[in-house]
């Protein structure tokens, strides 16, 4: 059965696509989760949030490129209390989100809310300094969404870095946990960045997520961790992430450490995500800015502050780590070309 399905657009008109019979004036679920992608360059909606079209991706691209000569093929998100990796870069062109077209703001205390492009040793990246969370009412489609962004300007890599939870009970606060694998949860609850119409231009309609997590990266980072001789203070886990604001109870607490968590925040899932159904590269890992305790006893309480603070006394280390492990990334690239 072939369906004309009528979508609002930002300004609130209604387009279709043009198939034919059923009128509606709002949007149906199973007609399009069926037709082919809305082609329009402004956002419209659907039962998923706003609809970050091909198009629209292009045209934050132009905005971008016709202000900035960096073309990067690393891209990095910094987590919370971590955007001062930004800082770091040379021959910066900075952007804050609400100059960008159709961006999204950043609300979150922490995340300073700008893209910005230069060089981090002489390499090339495009760096998001301060990231969207589901909490501050964004659909994971848009807290993902800069991803896209970041494929369409010619990013292959993908360092996603945060700010988490350390659940088992070897790490410290100050660790930093390579993450080698994720459990999505809130996928197991229905709620996915790729919800919607698929544009298969971003890439398939049922991606696979088995290594998602680059096995060649991880090995370059460990390389790296060891000879800055990181040995107490580098693990490797798996994160996961829960939706928030709120920190966990204690039960939900047990609950992820018998999934086999290591550590809990509330991004960074979605994104890798993201990136991998486009087929970039992904490396990510967790600061450790507070131990999970799954023990009523424990009178230890999770806040923001603490969370940002750890944040900021471990940036130096972290701007060094993450600028060996762009420099390694960067000469396996140029071998390969
Ligand atoms: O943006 P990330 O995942 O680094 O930040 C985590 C999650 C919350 O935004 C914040 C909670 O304190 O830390
Ligand atoms: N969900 C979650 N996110 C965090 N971000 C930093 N610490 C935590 C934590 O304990 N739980």
């Amino acid at each position: 059965m072939s369906c004309e399905i009528i979508v609002k657009n930002g300004n609130g008109e209604n387009y279709s696509n043009g198939n034919g019979k059923i009128k509606d004036d709002k949007p149906n679920f199973f007609n399009e989760m069926n037709s082919s992608p809305p082609r329009t360059s402004s956002p419209c909606f659907s039962y998923f949030g706003e609809n970050f079209t091909f198009e629209i991706i292009e045209d934050i691209k132009k905005y971008l490129f016709e202000r900035t000569k960096i073309r990067p093929k690393i891209g990095i998100i910094c987590g919370t209390g971590l955007g001062h990796l930004a800082e770091n870069l040379t021959n910066v062109d900075s952007f804050p989100y609400e100059d960008i077209p159709n961006f999204p703001i950043s609300t979150v205390s922490g995340h300073a809310g700008k893209m910005v492009f230069g060089y981090l040793n002489n390499v090339e990246v495009m760096c998001m300094q301060g990231r969207f969370h589901y909490y501050e009412g964004y659909p994971l489609s848009k807290c993902s969404m800069p991803v896209r962004v970041m494929k369409i300007c010619g990013c292959t890599h993908l360092i996603a870095t945060n700010a988490a939870g350390g659940l088992n009970p070897s790490y410290k606060v100050g660790d930093i946990m390579i993450v080698k694998d994720h459990i999505n949860i809130m996928g197991f609850a229905g709620n996915s960045p790729l919800q919607g119409p698929n544009d298969p231009r971003f890439g398939p309609r049922f991606p696979p997520m088995d290594r998602a997590y680059d096995p060649h990266i991880v090995k370059i980072a460990k390389e790296v961790a060891k000879e800055m001789n990181m040995g107490n203070e580098i693990q490797t886990g798996v994160y996961t992430c829960v939706g928030g604001p709120n920190y966990e109870t204690v039960a939900e607490l047990k609950m992820l450490k018998l999934f086999g968590v290591d550590a809990v925040g509330m991004s960074t899932v979605h994104e890798v995500i993201t990136a991998r159904h486009c087929d970039m590269k992904v490396f990510a890992f967790s600061l450790i800015t507070n131990m999970c305790y799954t023990d009523y006893d424990d009178n230890e309480e999770a806040n923001h502050d603490e969370v940002v603070n750890i944040g900021l006394k471990r940036q130096d280390r972290i701007t060094e780590f993450v600028t060996k492990v762009v420099t390694e990334i960067n000469l396996d690239l140029n071998k390969k070309h």
